[in-house]
């Protein structure tokens, strides 16, 4: 397999949620660590991107942190900072709001992509939605990141439409469950309470 690296996007305003969402809890510990863990189980390299490290002292010390070079870019600015720190041909993007993220799915995007060459990523749909947050791109393709933002643009669908993305459908109700409001977080919450997760 090629060699693999994390990027945990958590740059982010957090307006919905109104409180960090990285630092919520689930399974009483913060969803940045959860998320982190699995990383770390496939993944030889993992970055956390973000403008203040300090609070998430609670990490791993195998975990790296970078700043975003091109900042308020949303998103699309935070991966092509985090590709700045690996070289790595694969780079498996997760923003810090998908607590449920499997390795499983992780190791088989990794698959899905070395069958194909030509292809720049793989991008899930689950629950008829495109996940370019939960996505394994080409470190080639840092490029298109950058000359997103520097075209002023700032949408991951600006992106994905310049890049040559496999996708494929998974459909599990949580595993891309995406915690953007207090009511996802609940949602998140009752899933664990309910045993509803693998
Ligand atoms: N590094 C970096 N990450 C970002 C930036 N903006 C958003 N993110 C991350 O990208 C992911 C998706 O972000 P959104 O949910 O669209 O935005 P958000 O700012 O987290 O939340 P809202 O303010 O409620 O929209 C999250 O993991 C964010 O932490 C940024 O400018 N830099």
């Amino acid at each position: 397999m090629e060699q693999l690296h994390g990027i945990v996007l958590a740059g982010g305003q957090s307006r919905r949620m109104k409180e960090p969402k990285e630092l919520l809890l689930l399974h009483n510990e913060p969803v940045l660590l959860l998320i982190c863990r699995q990383l770390l189980a496939v993944c030889e390299r993992v970055t956390v991107v973000t403008a203040d490290p300090s609070p998430y002292s609670f990490l791993p010390s195998m975990v790296r942190f970078a700043k975003d070079i091109y900042q308020n870019c949303g998103p699309v600015g935070g991966i092509h900072a985090g590709m700045e720190k690996s070289n790595y041909p694969l780079q498996f993007v997760i923003a810090c709001d998908y607590p449920f993220v499997r390795t499983k799915t992780i190791m088989k995007m990794v698959q899905c992509l070395e069958q194909d060459p030509s292809r720049d990523g793989v991008v899930p749909i689950a629950n008829e939605k495109l996940h370019p947050l939960y996505a394994l791109y080409r470190r080639r393709t840092q490029a298109s990141f950058e000359q997103i933002v520097k075209s002023g643009r700032r949408r991951m669908m600006d992106v994905i439409e310049e890049l040559n993305i496999k996708t494929f459908t998974q459909n599990d109700p949580y595993e891309f469950l995406n915690m953007n409001t207090p009511v996802e977080y609940a949602r998140a919450q009752h899933a664990i309470n309910m045993n509803l997760i693998d």
